[in-house]
C-alpha cells in the first residue's frame, strides 16, 4: 500500500462470527483482536488458532488474483517489559497470524523494548501501536525501522479520552505518515474513528484506518455490524484519489 489511493480499511473483530462477516464485507486487514480486555485486547491462543485454520482454508480455496485481505492479531495491552512484551507476541506469531500488532504504551524503555521484538520481526509482519493520547514520540519510528518491523499505527490507549483527532492535529498526523513512510513502514490511524473522521484523515495519506467502535452497535464491546462496515467501506471508496501520495 502507498497513500496513493483511499486508505485500507482494518475492522476489529471480536469473534469468529464477526471474522467471517469482516472478511465477506470487504476489510482489508482483519484485525483479530477482543476489545473488553483492553485498546489491545487479545484473544486466547485456542481462538487464534482456529481462526488461523478458518482463514487458510477459505484462502486455498481463492482463484489466482483474487481480492485477498490480510489477518492481523492484537498481542494485548501489556506492560512494557521487553521480555513480557516479545513472549506475548510470540504467542500470537506461534498460532500463524501472519501480522501481529504490538502496543508500545508511554514508557522509558520503548527502545529496548522495540529491540526485543527485532527477532520477530524478521520471521512475520509485526506492527508497532503508538498511542496519541500518551504524547508519541516519532523518534521511535527510526528505531521500528531498523528492527525489522513491517508498520506503524497510531490509536488511543483509553478509549473513553476520545478520537484520535481530539489528541493530534491533521497537520501531526501527516508528519507522523511523511516520516513513518520515510522509514519505509506502513501507516495506520486509529482510535474511535467515525465517518466524519475519513476526510480528514484520508488526506494525512495513511495506508489504512482502524476501526472498531464505529462497527459495532452499542459500541466497541458490541456486535459487529454489517451494514456499519458497508457503510464505511463505501465512504472510504468515495475517497479515492483525496489522499495525499
Ligand atoms: O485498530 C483499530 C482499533 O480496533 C480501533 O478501535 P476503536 O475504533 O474502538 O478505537
Amino acid at each position: 500500500m502507498t497513500g496513493a489511493s483511499s486508505p485500507g480499511l482494518l475492522a476489529s473483530v471480536a469473534d469468529l462470527h464477526e471474522m467471517e462477516l469482516a472478511r465477506v464485507g470487504g476489510a482489508d486487514i482483519v484485525d483479530l483482536k477482543q476489545p473488553a480486555f483492553g485498546a489491545l485486547g487479545a484473544w486466547s491462543s485456542e481462538a487464534l488458532t482456529a481462526a488461523v485454520m478458518l482463514w487458510n482454508a477459505w484462502d486455498e480455496q481463492q482463484a489466482p488474483g483474487a481480492r485477498r485481505p490480510m489477518l492481523s492479531a492484537t498481542a494485548g495491552d501489556q506492560p512494557m517489559v521487553p521480555a513480557l512484551l516479545r513472549a506475548a507476541a510470540e504467542r500470537v506469531a506461534g498460532t500463524g497470524v501472519p501480522i501481529v500488532k504490538v502496543g508500545l504504551f508511554a514508557s522509558k524503555h520503548t527502545n529496548e523494548c522495540i529491540e526485543a521484538l527485532a527477532p520477530l520481526a524478521g520471521r512475520c509482519w509485526v506492527i508497532g501501536v503508538l498511542f496519541a493520547d500518551q504524547e508519541p514520540d516519532f523518534g521511535t519510528l527510526a528505531a521500528l525501522s531498523r528492527a525489522g518491523f513491517t508498520g506503524v499505527m497510531i490509536d488511543t490507549a483509553d478509549k473513553a479520552s476520545g478520537r484520535l483527532t481530539d489528541h493530534l492535529d491533521a497537520l501531526t498526523l501527516g508528519q507522523f505518515i511523511a516520516e513513518a513512510r520515510r522509514h519505509g513502514l506502513m501507516t495506520g490511524l486509529a482510535g474511535s474513528l467515525i465517518a466524519e473522521d475519513i476526510g480528514v484523515l484520508t488526506a494525512a495519506g495513511p495506508d489504512y484506518l482502524g476501526f472498531r467502535g464505529a462497527l459495532c452497535e452499542g459500541g466497541r464491546t458490541g456486535r459487529l455490524d454489517p451494514a456499519r462496515l458497508a457503510d464505511l467501506r463505501a465512504r472510504l471508496k468515495a475517497h479515492s484519489g483525496t489522499a495525499r501520495g
